[in-house]
């Protein structure tokens, strides 16, 4: 069995349906076991937010989803990442995350676990490859091993269209207003990543 936990963010529901797309990739490698798991909310922020219609539906639509533990790290073979761009970098809630997770750094219990981030953008310069590359320094500090997109598998990312997609993973741009949908190339890129996960996860834990 290799276990592949996917705990994500999203304010507006672009990052969770990328994080439902690596789920059904990663369901596909025989004997996984996936886990999506949503990073847990800000007080300040469900209340600062109430009153916005688009988050309120957004939050509504992940109201079946469990939310991530640090003992679902450890139960991880594998960790895909779901960060929605805050500046370029992962938002305060995922490194708040990480930053209560140092039991686990300092043990040194995810080290050569396999890892991989998705990400969601406003606008196509607002940071996609910043937040990834940003993301993998603390994830390193875990001794986390990095799985990226390449090209090879992945020709939908040699493109001039407004798409997400680089070597270094998944994204989408949700648009400034946040009305974009998904491209169905970016939703199979996602399935993709999830796929590669698993296979290396399966090869490194060995079974
Ligand atoms: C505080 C804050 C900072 C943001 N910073 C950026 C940014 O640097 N670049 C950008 O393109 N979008 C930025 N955005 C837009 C979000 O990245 C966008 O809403 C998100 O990717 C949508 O994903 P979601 O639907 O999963 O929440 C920011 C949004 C917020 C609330």
């Amino acid at each position: 069995m290799t276990k592949i936990l996917i705990p994500y963010y999203s304010s507006y529901g672009h990052v969770f349906q990328l994080a439902k797309a690596v789920e059904e990739g990663a369901s596909r490698v025989e004997g996984a076991e996936v886990r999506l798991v949503k990073i847990p909310e800000f007080k300040e922020v469900k209340e600062a937010m109430s009153a916005q219609e688009a988050y309120v539906e957004a939050q509504k639509a992940q109201n079946s989803i469990q939310e991530a533990t640090h003992d679902d790290l450890v139960w991880a073979d594998g960790i895909i990442w779901g960060f929605p761009t805050r500046y370029g970098n992962m938002p305060a809630q995922a490194k708040q995350f990480l930053d209560s997770a140092g039991g686990l750094w300092a043990n040194g219990s995810l080290e050569g676990r396999v890892t991989s981030v998705f990400t969601s953008t406003g606008s196509i310069h607002g940071g996609q490859e910043t937040t990834i590359l940003t993301s993998l320094v603390p994830l390193l500090h875990f001794g986390l091993i990095y799985v990226g997109l390449p090209y090879g598998e992945n020709q939908e990312q040699l493109t001039t269209d407004g798409i997400g997609g680089s070597p270094y993973g998944v994204s989408t741009v949700a648009g400034p207003d946040g009305s974009n949908g998904l491209d169905e190339r970016e939703l199979t890129m996602a399935k993709r990543l999830g796929e590669r996960v698993a296979n290396v996860a399966a090869k490194l834990s060995n079974e």
